[in-house]
């Protein structure tokens, strides 16, 4: 861990569901492919309910919740959405309640099949957007207050400043990893959902000093304004740390094929291709576009020379939709 970044997240309580650093493999296959070499951090094995990205925020957002004596933890999402399912597994494995608010069609598949599996309590409401359940979860904390809970709300994906603190670490972790390999990345790319993943790779980046770039692969505007909205995340969480930083400029790519959740046929092949050649699974909502933008960006030479491909998970939207997926293919 970076000494820098270990001390100043050190003030921050924080559950330990991460338990290990997740490895920085070389992919050969891709990288003869494109000329560049390409790594890939494997935080789809962060190791708690295939959660990914999300359990490096949960690490933060729930020692908050937990810290604040709070017995049952709010969040909204998607129904296929990984960071609900995690969320309220995460939360259920500390002894407090959770309510998931989603949307979307109720199908016993991915994610949502896991919901039920674990006996999640879930409320799917009929709207079109992520965004339109925030109002709707508030009014759930304020049913549980009025039952005598005391509820935690999370914001979809966890993208709040401490949630962001969970992937200012993750950078602290890259930065000792690739003192051991002897590798130096010229570009660190993520798939950007609600921009808390990105926002903390940046930050982190800053604070160390770290030479890459940082870039975002937009997978189909899961939220409007992405670019101030990272920035101001970062910028947010800098403040909660106590640190004046200036974080350059998010650096967004859209690759959301025209709208988020949407299954395509590029993506599809290219899972295939990603998983025949180096044993790696993308999902097609998030993981699988980032991985086609990134190699496209890579072959137009805005990349550099050796890009690392933070693979934040997502292997239940294969089990959502993979029927979709073979469709296409
Ligand atoms: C597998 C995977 N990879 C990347 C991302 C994007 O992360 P951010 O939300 O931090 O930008 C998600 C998000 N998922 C959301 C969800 O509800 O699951 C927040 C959208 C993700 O699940």
């Amino acid at each position: 861990m970076h000494p820098k970044v270990g001390s100043l997240l050190s003030k921050f309580p924080r559950v330990e569901l991460v338990r290990w650093e997740t490895p920085i493999q070389y992919l050969p296959r891709v990288s003869r492919k494109l000329g560049v070499d390409v790594y890939v951090k494997r935080d789809d094995l962060t190791g708690f309910g295939i959660g990914g990205n999300k359990v490096r925020k949960l690490e933060f957002l729930l020692g908050d919740a937990v810290a604040k004596g709070c017995d049952t933890v709010i969040t909204t999402g998607a129904v296929h959405s990984n960071h609900a399912f995690v969320t309220a597994l995460a939360a259920k494995s500390l002894g407090l309640d959770a309510v998931l608010v989603l949307y979307g069609k109720e199908q016993l598949k991915g994610n949502y099949l896991l919901d039920k599996l674990m006996g999640i309590e879930t409320r799917v409401y009929d709207v079109e957007r992520t965004s339109e359940l925030w109002p709707i979860a508030q009014k759930v904390a304020e049913e549980l207050r009025n039952a005598g809970k005391k509820p935690y709300l999370i914001p979809a994906g966890g993208a709040s400043p401490v949630g962001t603190l969970g992937y200012v670490r993750a950078a602290g972790e890259i930065y000792s990893q690739i003192r051991q390999l002897g590798v130096e990345f010229d570009s660190v790319v993520d798939a950007v959902g609600s921009g808390g993943t990105l926002a903390g790779l940046l930050l982190g980046s800053t604070i160390i000093d770290a030479p890459w770039q940082v870039v975002g692969i937009d997978v189909g505007g899961f939220v409007e304004g992405l670019n101030e909205r990272v920035k101001n995340l970062a910028l947010e969480a800098a403040e909660l740390m106590g640190l004046s930083v200036d974080v350059p400029e998010p650096k967004i790519y859209d690759y959301g094929f025209g709208a988020y959740g949407k299954i395509v046929r590029e993506v599809a092949e290219l899972i295939r291709f990603v998983g025949t050649s180096e044993g790696i699974i993308l999902d097609p909502v998030y993981t699988g576009k980032a991985f086609y933008g990134l190699m496209e960006l890579a072959e137009k030479g805005e990349l550099g020379e050796s890009v690392l491909f933070i693979h934040t998970g997502g292997f239940p939207g294969v089990f959502h939709y993979g029927e979709e997926m073979l469709e296409t293919i």
